[in-house]
């Protein structure tokens, strides 16, 4: 079901001598099938966010609906929402299965379909051999499974779900994203997911919130996130590895890129800077596929090459800050030897050198 944050703060300790301001006046929705990613560092605010949606935690002001009808000033049990903890909160005196099919007992289902429904759910997320063991002794990664379980079988209005696979290894965590989002989709639920990786969320989100310091920075799909950051904070923060970005100001001939002494380090000629006045203070944006390497247009030092496989990871001085490439094949150069790279200036990204705020893109990826 659709649901809308409009307005939705929250602080801990109003009113006392060290309030902390986690959440700042979020607006947010969420339509009906869609799932949706809360992204961000520790202590961004998203655990937050999802627990003023769940109930546990009281907005400090603002309204949540929920499929068009008001939840926030109701209690956890009424507002037809489950939740994945991020602390599993499993019963220990319950075995796993007891545990999952604990919310099925209200729901009048019958026992034996309510049982064949645990094992379903126990078989998609692996943990059918532990079904009938208790929380105690069971590894983070099991109980982690066992907290979602018991949220993806609850044909809820709304799932929240808080670093879901935090635990569980990079290979069976890729084989359960896969799964989980599957069977989100086929069953037509509504989720918001808090993760603070980016893999995650692109794996598994339609939209993703990037969040920082308890502001909403964008919200997007993740090819607008990519293409289109809303300011230098999501431009860094979304890609890997991060968008290269260097100071500089508009000329009458171009950008000029500013090295640490705000000298010119790299002039860029273009025709018309994309409509931004001479003098004007900008930061420029590179994504690293889009330095190429073995051009003469610049010259820098290689200071670090790595082979990951299937592409390189170089790093290059210029300009007195670094620069990462990312090219497809093998760099025989050495470190420490000078090398030449360019790029197409319709592939820079420019901000605005005070607020940060985007004032034109690069071409899509
Ligand atoms: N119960 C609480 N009382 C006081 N401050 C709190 C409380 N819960 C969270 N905070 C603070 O609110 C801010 C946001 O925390 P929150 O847990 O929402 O962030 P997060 O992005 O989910 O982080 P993490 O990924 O580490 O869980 C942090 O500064 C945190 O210390």
């Amino acid at each position: 079901m659709s649901l809308n944050l409009e307005s939705v703060s929250k602080i801990y300790g109003e009113g006392s001598r060290h309030p902390v301001h986690a959440v700042r006046t979020m607006d947010l929705e969420v339509k009906d099938g869609e799932i949706i990613a809360l992204l961000g560092s520790s202590g961004c605010g998203k655990t937050s966010t999802l627990r003023m949606i769940a109930g546990f935690e009281t907005v400090s002001s603002g309204t949540i609906n929920l499929a068009g009808r008001r939840i926030d000033h109701l209690a956890p049990a009424q507002r037809r929402v489950a939740m994945a903890f991020e602390g599993y909160a499993l019963y220990p005196p319950l075995t796993i299965a007891e545990n999952i099919g604990f919310a099925l007992r209200g729901d009048r289902t019958q026992a034996a379909t309510a049982s064949a429904q645990v094992k379903e759910v126990a078989e998609l997320l692996e943990i059918g051999p532990i079904l009938n063991r208790r929380p105690n002794g069971l590894s983070g990664g099991q109980q982690q499974r066992a907290s979602l379980a018991r949220a993806l079988i609850r044909n809820a209005e709304l799932h929240l779900l808080d670093e879901p696979m935090g635990q569980l290894e990079p290979q069976l965590r890729a084989v359960l994203r896969g799964r989980v989002k599957a069977r989100i989709q086929e069953r037509g639920y509504t989720a918001v997911l808090v993760t603070h990786d980016q893999g995650e969320a692109n794996a598994m989100a339609d939209r993703i919130a990037v969040m920082e310091a308890g502001v909403l920075q964008q919200y997007g799909t993740p090819a607008e996130l990519r293409d289109r950051p809303a300011n230098l904070f999501v431009a860094t923060f979304f890609g890997e590895p991060p968008m290269n970005t260097l100071p500089g100001i508009v000329t009458e001939a171009g950008y000029d890129a500013l090295d640490a002494a705000g000298a010119v380090a790299l002039r860029i000629p273009v025709a018309a800077p994309r409509g931004l006045a001479h003098g004007r203070r900008v930061v420029l944006g590179l994504r690293p596929h889009r330095l190429h390497l073995g051009r003469d247009d610049y010259r820098g030092v290689m200071v670090s090459n790595q082979w990951l496989g299937d592409q390189a990871h170089v790093a290059i001085e210029a300009t007195g800050r670094m620069l990462i490439a990312i090219h497809p094949t093998r760099i025989a150069a050495r470190l420490g030897e000078t090398i030449g790279f360019g790029f197409d200036p319709d592939d820079l990204h420019l901000f605005d050198a005070e607020s940060g705020a985007a004032l034109a893109h690069g071409a899509a990826s």
